[in-house]
């Protein structure tokens, strides 16, 4: 079944301020959808409404035209979402954390796929350190290898170049894709330049109002 997410005038208020109104977006199987704003204008909080984990939204989220919050679980194993915390436990090994998280996807791994995994993020030889010890883009890298071992076709990326040196962003673009080129659906954030090789969506929230462009 295809991959469908619709937001129908979506509204959001934080703290006594409007962050966004009257947003209307749908994401399909093959689409990217860039989210662009200053600091503060709502790019995380947004996410978290699209990735149902926060339900403090006025106007109507459907999944495959049903309301979020009553197919959540539905939704909820179709995603992988990571945000710009890397959600690493640092006393453990990459390998332990990629297991972990794994396994809390409902998709227990081989330690062969988990060193793939690894390998393709470039930190072939740093499997068994403590993430702790790992620098911040090494730290970003792991994290991101949950991108390769759980197998999830709706990525939402909370700023997820952070850290990450000029092999790193090139990795991820090439992730980014492959992942689209076959069906799959990425929502990020980044202040960077996104060089993918498909056409990508672009959301701007901002102090104007919202933009929706192609
Ligand atoms: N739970 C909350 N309670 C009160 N205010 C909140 C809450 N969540 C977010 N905000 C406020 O909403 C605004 C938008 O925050 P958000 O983290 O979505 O911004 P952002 O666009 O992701 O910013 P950045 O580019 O800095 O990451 C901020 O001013 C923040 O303080």
């Amino acid at each position: 079944m295809s991959l469908q997410l619709q937001a129908r005038n979506l509204a959001c208020e934080r703290d006594g301020r409007w962050l966004f109104g009257a947003l209307d977006l749908e994401i399909q199987g093959g689409d990217i959808l860039r989210v662009e704003g200053a600091n503060g204008s709502g790019k995380t909080t947004l996410l978290k409404l699209l990735s149902a984990q926060s339900l403090d939204y006025q106007g109507t989220l459907l999944w495959r035209g049903e309301p979020l919050r009553r197919v959540r679980r539905d939704f909820l194993s179709h995603l992988l979402y990571i945000g710009h915390a890397s959600a690493l436990k640092p006393a453990l090994s990459a390998l332990e954390n990629l297991a972990w998280h794994a396994a809390l996807a409902g998709q227990p791994s081989s330690e062969a796929e988990r060193v793939a995994a690894l390998a393709t993020l470039g930190l072939s030889g740093f499997e068994d350190l403590p993430v702790g010890q790992l620098s911040a883009g090494q730290q970003r890298r792991v994290a991101l290898a949950r991108l390769v071992l759980v197998r999830r076709r709706l990525w939402m990326l909370d700023e997820p170049f952070t850290a990450l040196d000029r092999d790193g962003i090139q990795t991820l673009e090439a992730l980014l894709s492959s992942h689209v080129g076959q069906g799959g659906s990425v929502v990020l954030t980044t202040h960077q330049p996104l060089r993918v090789e498909v056409p990508v969506n672009r959301l701007h929230l901002g102090e104007e109002g919202v933009d929706v462009t192609t």
